[in-house]
């Protein structure tokens, strides 16, 4: 059995450290510099032993995971080669870009430390240790990347130690993740960022835009919602990238605003057409850049207990629901429950059985 440090029990550390305590026998060690924190931790379980130094923490483990902001976790990297070692230390991070972590990573003298740079890639916009979910990374994509102090056993053996999260892993280097999640991820919440801004600005003229703003609005703002010391964090750390997205998405609003001002309408249709087309296809199984859901929406009533009943349906028929969001209600009026499954065969048998007891039902396929 492994003893496991866990740096930063936080909302993703803390979910780590919650699934390996439920589900594993290593010993789970917690270092934070929140003293709040540290206790919350311990007194939850989620962590057998605390830690006020981060070199004592380290010296006490087999395997450490670094969970602080990415900054702070590239210092701690730094921090690792002042630490005198007896004993081989797989460490691994849980960042969200991984070009500058893996390169403090490759500056790393200490010989008994071997880096795996890691990102699971599932989360939400809580923060700290109360928002911990031992659940979180079931399904999610977990990023692992090399780096020269480690072998294809350290990989193995990492992936095996993080089985009981039912993440599922894949290598890329770290070139290819930063370009990715910034595409997929951290480009889109500058851009739902700027959404909320441009609302708030507009709010001045019509006071009433909170009111109208619903489903469409709400769906692409949400991630506006987020942590946002940990995004600005993100954002600078990845900022090579982001500069070039920016750049290239500056000059298609160009391209956009030169087709209305010419009267260009054909060529819009042909722009919202193959977004369309892009996004559809990208709800297809196996092609979901975090997770494959199979989605069945449900109109239902805003009244006492309807969500209840349909969930309890469900329940009852054995099929468990990946994730419920009501997309649109408002008081009195119909409004879209979408349910998320792992598999096609629950999306199935859930449209069936809802269709028998009168919903109306509709499938994502
Ligand atoms: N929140 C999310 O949705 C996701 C976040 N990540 C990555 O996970 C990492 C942590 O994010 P969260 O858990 O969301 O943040 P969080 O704010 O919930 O947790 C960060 C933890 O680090 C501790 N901490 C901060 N500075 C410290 C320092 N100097 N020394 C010791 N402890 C310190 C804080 O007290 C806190 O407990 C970040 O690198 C982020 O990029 C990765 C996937 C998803
Ligand atoms: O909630 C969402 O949509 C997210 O995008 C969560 C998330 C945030 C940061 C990451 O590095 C990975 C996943």
């Amino acid at each position: 059995m492994a003893r496991v440090l866990v740096a930063g029990l936080g909302l993703i550390g803390g979910s780590l450290a919650l699934n390996l305590t439920s589900h594993t026998n290593h010993t789970l060690l917690g270092y934070d510099h929140d003293q709040k924190t540290l206790q919350y931790a311990k007194e939850k379980g989620l962590v057998h032993e605390t830690y006020t130094l981060f070199k004592e923490a380290v010296q006490a483990a087999d395997v450490v995971i670094l969970s602080c902001p990415v900054s702070v976790t590239c210092q701690l990297i730094d921090d690792l080669n002042q630490i005198p070692l007896t004993k081989p230390v797989l460490v691994t991070d849980v960042s969200s870009v991984k070009q500058s972590v893996l390169k403090q990573a490759e500056q790393l003298t200490n010989p008994q430390i071997h880096f795996v740079g890691g990102h699971p890639m599932a989360g939400s916009h809580k923060r700290g240790v109360e928002a911990a979910k031992e659940h979180l990374f079931e399904n999610a994509i977990y990023v692992l990347t090399k780096t020269t102090s480690a072998t294809a056993d350290d990989i193995t053996y990492l992936e095996e130690l993080l089985s009981s999260t039912k993440a599922k892993f894949i290598e890329l280097d770290g070139e290819e993740h930063d370009e990715m999640t910034s595409v997929i991820s951290h480009f889109p919440h500058l851009i739902a960022s700027s959404l909320v801004h441009q609302a708030e600005k507009w709010q001045e003229k019509h006071p009433s835009i909170p009111t109208l703003a619903a489903g469409g609005f709400r769906d692409i703002t949400r991630i506006a919602s987020s942590n946002p010391k940990m995004w600005q964090d993100i954002l600078f750390q990845n900022k090579n990238v982001m500069k070039r997205l920016l750049k290239d998405w500056i000059e298609e609003m160009k391209q956009l605003h030169r087709m209305l001002a010419s009267d260009e309408s054909e060529a819009m249709y042909h722009y919202l057409d193959q977004a369309k087309r892009y996004r559809d296809g990208l709800d297809r199984k196996g092609r979901g850049a975090l997770m494959s859901f199979y989605d069945v929406y449900v109109d239902i009533f805003d009244q006492p207990g309807a969500l209840k009943t349909v969930v309890t349906l469900l329940a009852e028929a054995d099929i468990s629901i990946k994730n419920i969001e009501i997309l649109e209600v408002r008081e009195g009026i119909t409004g879209v429950l979408r349910l998320s499954f792992v598999s096609k065969e629950d999306q199935l048998t859930s449209h069936r059985l809802l269709i028998k007891h009168g919903y109306e039902t509709m499938l994502e396929d």
